[in-house]
């Protein structure tokens, strides 16, 4: 553990997102995919966002065991836990197991054992909370909602269910449905709005999903009533800056209101989204909220504060972390004790 790291904890990270390209050409080697569409040296290639999700699509696709995606998960995490993550909540598609004929319960297993060996190395905790893409109609994302909610005692680390894909497609109220289900099956709920789309995606996420959490919800911005709405709400924004600032949310990082929603009362957290495409890491979403926005060590903290709280973690495993975080708030210096 490098030494004086502040801890840092994430809730918005797609696991095949967080295929390097390095790794994603390993896998490429093994069975022998051509991968020059969508990886140029040792950067994903794409250029808006439906170019990203499929670039996004193909690197998945690299993966097709239970192995496969053990590796993934571990490397990842141990990358995580290399500068002080305690916490990371995985996003996870059973989608992309099953284009590769991998099914979910394979798909999910694999996850988990690397999720575990990752912990049994270095302390650092993950669940994951399943996707259904947005993209693939409310069809699709209610079947995976049913199937989740049967799954979950055969998957303890599984915590929460959201929906991601193309925001543009269809209407929050067509998937409803899919969210009373995993409402229902006590899982937690996060929905990916207001990135796409403007304020009245998080309008509709609130009305209809009421949910604890909303994915992005930066664009919320544009309406000082639904921040007013968000702040009393006490819902927590999994806050993405590199990846808004790649797909061109926003043009540049003045123009984005990580610390207009800090100041209305907002609560936030520091994400990476899918961090080798945007050409960030968590520990530089960190870093750039302290140079770049200007949040001090004592409001960073506070974000991570704010992730294990709205961690989809039973009650002691929060507490446990809450004491990590609260050790390294009492020692400035120290770097995070992992149990
Ligand atoms: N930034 C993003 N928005 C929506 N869906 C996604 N899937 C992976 N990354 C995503
Ligand atoms: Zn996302």
């Amino acid at each position: 553990m490098p030494k004086a790291e502040l801890p840092k904890a994430e809730l918005h990270c797609h696991i095949e997102g967080a295929a390097t390209p390095a790794l994603a050409l390993e896998q490429a080697r093994k069975y022998g995919v051509d991968t020059s569409r969508f990886i140029r040296g040792n950067a994903y290639m794409w250029e808006d966002f439906t170019s990203f999700i499929a670039a996004y699509d193909l690197v998945a696709g690299l993966f097709r065991t239970p192995e496969d995606y053990a590796r993934l998960a571990e490397t990842y995490l141990l990358e995580l836990a290399s500068f002080g993550t305690i916490y990371s909540e995985l996003f996870v598609s059973p989608d992309h197991g099953e284009a590769v004929g991998l099914p979910a319960d394979a798909y999910l297993e694999g996850l988990a054992a690397g999720m575990l060996a990752a912990r049994e190395k270095t302390g650092i905790e993950s669940r994951m909370t399943i996707i259904g893409e947005r993209h693939l109609g409310p069809e699709n994302v209610l079947r995976r909602a049913r199937e989740t909610a049967r799954h979950l005692h055969r998957h303890p680390l599984v915590t929460g269910f959201n929906m991601a894909g193309d925001e543009r497609m269809n209407r929050v109220a067509d998937y409803v449905p899919a969210f009373d289900i995993a409402r229902d099956a006590d899982l937690g709920l996060t929905i990916h709005a207001g990135e796409l789309t403007g304020p009245q995606s998080v309008a509709d996420a609130l009305d209809l999903v009421r949910p604890s959490r909303i994915g992005h919800g930066v664009r919320a911005a544009e309406d000082a009533d639904l921040v007013r709405r968000l702040a009393d709400l006490g819902t927590v924004l999994e806050v993405c800056p590199g990846s808004n600032i790649a797909l061109q949310v926003f043009p540049d990082y003045e123009s984005h209101p990580l610390t207009d929603f800090i100041e209305a009362g907002v609560r936030v957290t520091l994400n990476a989204d899918d961090p080798p495409f945007f050409h960030t890491t968590l520990a530089m979403e960190y870093e750039r909220a302290e140079t770049v926005f200007g949040l001090s060590r004592e409001r960073l903290l506070a974000t991570t504060r704010t992730a294990i709280e709205a961690a989809f973690v039973d009650e002691e495993t929060r507490a446990r972390l809450l004491g990590t975080v609260r050790r390294c708030a009492d020692e400035p210096l120290a770097a995070p004790r992992l149990p």
